[in-house]
């Protein structure tokens, strides 16, 4: 034992954020940086990961005893050099532990599994022990009689043999000091493995074996087949008839062995390989032309892809990623949610093959494994995944592409807060790789970013095949309202799904609330029934004519009689998509709709599904919630309706206009990108609005330039940088208390920083979910490093009734 490492051990606790020196044994003398480790901690077994290295001296001492690592989780080092810096960037930058910041690189939240286990104390006396028995219960009794004949026992063991008083047994015989606890580790990726059988002898030798084997045909029949195909799979046998017990009894007598491999799990292999030639558009190769030559250069570079909606940017991905790959090097491709692209996935798929790893939240944490391991072995040369694909793996990067840039997806709305561009982006300058970032409405933040030369901007103003951007009609609602008209579907909208329906193309229409009505209001006494666990209303579904919350998914059935007043005037209130469906069915009984939201797409890859059967012209009208705007190319729509532009207009958020833009841009964006022409109708209270205004004419640059003013003037993002602190407390007082408290706390540093504003402490706008208030900070500065240290030093990033949004999105 001469070389120690310096382990993050990975606890859960965010109170503990230091790394622990373990003894490399002699047996682990290959131990290096960014393995994955097994170690010893208090008295239980947890993962650790490798973050430095020191050679043993004379001199070296240590608070407490170096116990030795005891095992390695993986065949290589998981974590590469920039890997690591990533992930000690992280920490710092979103002020969360190292453990924290390094779990997101791993499949799972952690490698290993622990488990309690048990043991009987020998070398006690048999008459005390006898007698200190005789004390207790029979349960104790019971398991210490099962522990002496089978110990060491794991918890789960004991549970399914004792039932529900095993713990409290447990705990007797721990107290009187019978029994040890201890914890195993066991690895939780356990690779799959096919067996198979093939000779262990020469092919001459065992055409004369075979002469032997009279009287005994399964033999016989199996080292003709393995003369014949060398090797069969233990899953195979039974089509040959052939037992196991006919294999061991060839292997016992030396002629066949066993081979065992490890087989890699993918679920989207099968997906087809089509060839296809795409000649590139003047514009489209203009693009790329000034893409490829940096990445020759082997250096960070930072693209930003301002392309219109329908103009190939996909295909500049796909040729910006060929070329990394013919340098062997690697790509990263992030899509806002890999369930609503599945174009772009057989996209890549078509021209790459089984070159392409998809990760998908839905894989088990084996497949995610295993299609990591295809990235660390390089047998596979690009990810495509939502934003925990940054995280990937992938040995030598060249690129990182990030598709939609703009969408809010890719900020994760957990600890840590990470956003994923800016962990591309620092991934990509640590390995000398090309970031390129593609949108048609690019955040705010970016095109800023962009104007400053921080990226570099690329243009593409033309939709393939000379197709145009679709007409957009605005539609006010008050004058409907004047006219009489109540229905949630304008007259223009009706007459714009008539005509298509008539010309059979297809319509996509959005309306951004699920369910069926969005409050129920008592009309006698005014009650609106809200959840009790959070401060919302209670949402009507008619599919299962329940009452349920969108926040906390508790649910009740619904009443008929006021909960307060008794009443019988109970109704609903307000249009979700359920009750759109339904005034579509009545208005267009012929048309075929379909209907996509969080409750039609509870399954695996349902959105995918809804989609391709939507796309093959099954249906006529698509209708739900945003997913219906994002990203999908279908030739034969050419009517998108815009139900209530408003929605995220009216929120109190400085974004509101960012989101309102381009979710209409995009949803827009949907008609006409085929060669017929497309028909937009967005219906609106507030149609002279900039957002609804610019989107309407399809025009980045006209709203970018209103926004960027507001923002200029307020002091908001590009122009600072925010940090949200959340006070979380199941009592309501509590929860402002400390709130104030730390805004008092970090306030006292302000008088010398006239850059940094504290705003609140406000009650969120929704003050409780699930029981919990929430209180909210908002700090607002020109540089946010001085009030992060504070923050560190106040230790309110280890409090765990504090969150910390570095950067937020959602200020509320
Ligand atoms: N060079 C080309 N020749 C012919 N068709 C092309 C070419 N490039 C792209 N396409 C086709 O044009 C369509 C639009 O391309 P794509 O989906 O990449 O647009 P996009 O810019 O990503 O749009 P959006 O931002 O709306 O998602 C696709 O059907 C694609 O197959
Ligand atoms: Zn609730």
């Amino acid at each position: 034992m001469n070389r120690i490492a310096q382990v993050c051990v990975n606890l859960p606790a965010r109170n503990i954020d230091k790394v622990f020196s373990y003894a490399i044994p002699e047996t682990l003398h290959f131990l290096d940086i960014g393995w994955r480790v097994v170690v010893p901690f208090g008295n239980r077994t947890y993962e650790g990961f490798i973050v430095a290295l020191s050679a043993l001296s004379e001199e070296t001492s240590f608070e407490y005893e170096v116990k030795p690592i005891m095992d390695v989780l993986d065949s290589q080092a998981w974590f590469s050099d920039s890997m690591l810096q990533t992930a000690k960037w992280i920490s710092e930058y979103y002020l969360c532990t190292l453990a924290e910041a390094m779990r997101l690189f791993i499949p799972g939240k952690t490698g290993i599994k622990s488990e309690k286990q048990f043991g009987i104390i020998s070398g006690l006396e048999q008459a005390a022990m006898e007698q200190i028995l005789s004390r207790l219960p029979p349960q104790p009794q019971a398991v210490y009689d099962y522990l002496k004949k089978h110990e060491p026992v794991v918890l789960s063991k004991l549970k399914k043999v004792f039932g529900d008083y095993t713990e409290a047994a447990l705990n007797d015989l721990l107290a009187n000091k019978l029994i040890v606890c201890t914890t195993t580790a066991k690895k939780r990726s356990v690779p799959q493995f096919t067996t198979s059988v093939r000779l262990a002898i020469l092919p001459a030798e065992a055409e004369i074996y075979l002469e032997t084997l009279v009287g005994k045909p399964a033999q016989k029949r199996l080292v003709a087949l393995l003369l014949q195909k060398e090797e069969v799979k233990y899953s195979d046998l039974s089509t040959w008839q052939i037992t196991r017990d006919t294999v061991n009894r060839l292997v016992k007598a030396g002629v066949a062995e066993n081979v065992k491999q490890q087989v890699l799990r993918n679920s989207y292999s099968g997906m087809g390989l089509r060839e296809q030639t795409v000649r590139l558009t003047p514009e489209q190769q203009q693009t790329i032309d000034r893409i490829i030559p940096t990445i020759d250069e082997q250096q960070y570079r930072s693209f930003l892809l301002h392309g219109i909606t329908g103009s190939g940017k996909t295909q500049i991905y796909i040729e910006a990623v060929a070329a990394v790959r013919q340098q062997d090097r690697q790509a990263i491709v992030l899509v806002p949610e890999i369930a609503l692209t599945g174009q772009i996935v057989s996209r890549f798929k078509e021209r790459f093959g089984e070159d392409v790893v998809v990760m998908h939240s839905k894989l088990s944490i084996g497949e995610r494994h295993d299609a990591w391991q295809r990235l660390q072995e390089e047998s596979a040369g690009i990810v495509i995944g939502a934003r925990s694909a940054v995280f990937s793996p992938v040995t030598r990067l060249g690129i990182i592409v990030i598709d939609e840039e703009h969408e809010f997806t890719y900020k994760q709305e957990e600890q840590p807060h990470y956003h994923t561009r800016q962990v591309a982006a620092k991934r990509a300058e640590l390995e000398g790789a090309v970031l390129l970032l593609g949108s048609a409405t690019p955040s705010v933040e970016t095109y800023y970013e962009a104007q400053q030369g921080r990226h570099i901007l690329l243009t593409l103003n033309k939709r393939i095949d000379h197709s145009l951007l679709p007409e957009v009609q605005i539609v006010d609602m008050r004058e409907e309202l004047a006219q009489g008209r109540r229905s949630v579907i304008s007259a223009p909208l009706q007459q714009l799904l008539a005509d298509t329906l008539q010309r059979q193309e297809q319509a996509i229409i959005l309306l951004n609330r699920r369910g069926y009505a969005t409050f129920v209001l008592c009309r006698e006494c005014g009650h609106i029934i809200k959840c009790k666990h959070c401060s919302v209303s209670m949402v009507y579904h008619n599919s299962s004519n329940m009452l349920r919350c969108h926040y906390c998914q508790a649910s009740c059935p619904a009443p008929d009689i006021c909960p307060v007043c008794a009443s019988r005037y109970i109704r609903y209130f307000g249009t979700g998509t359920q009750k759109l469906e339904e005034e579509l069915g009545k208005i267009f009984p012929q048309a075929r709709v379909i209907r996509m939201d969080q409750d039609s797409t509870g399954r695996k890859m349902a959105h995918d599904r809804i989609i391709t059967s939507f796309s093959r012209g099954e249906y006529d009208i698509l209708l739900g919630t945003q997913m219906v705007a994002k990203g999908h190319d279908i030739k034969n729509v050419t009517a998108v309706g815009i139900i209530s532009a408003d929605s995220a207009l009216n929120l109190p958020d400085f974004r509101s206009a960012e989101r309102t833009f381009s979710l209409l841009t995009q949803a827009a964006g949907r008609a006409g990108r085929g060669d017929k022409a497309g028909q937009v109708v967005i219906q609106t209270y507030n149609p002279e609005h900039y957002a609804i205004m610019a989107s309407s004419s399809h025009n980045y640059e006209v709203f970018y330039r209103q926004e960027i003013e507001a923002r200029k003037s307020l002091q908001y993002p590009p122009f600072s940088e925010l940090l949200k602190l959340t006070v979380f407390s199941s009592d309501e007082n509590q929860a402002r208390s400390q709130a104030e408290h730390i805004a008092r706390q970090l306030g006292k540093e302000l008088p010398y920083d006239r850059q940094t504003e504290i705003i609140g402490p406000f009650a969120a706008p929704i003050a409780k979910i699930n029981n919990s208030y929430r209180v909210n900070i908002l700090i607002k500065s020109k540089e946010l490093a001085n009030i992060k240290s504070q923050i560190v030093e106040l230790k309110l990033n280890s409090r765990n009734d504090v969150l910390l949004d570095i950067e937020p999105l959602n200020i509320l």
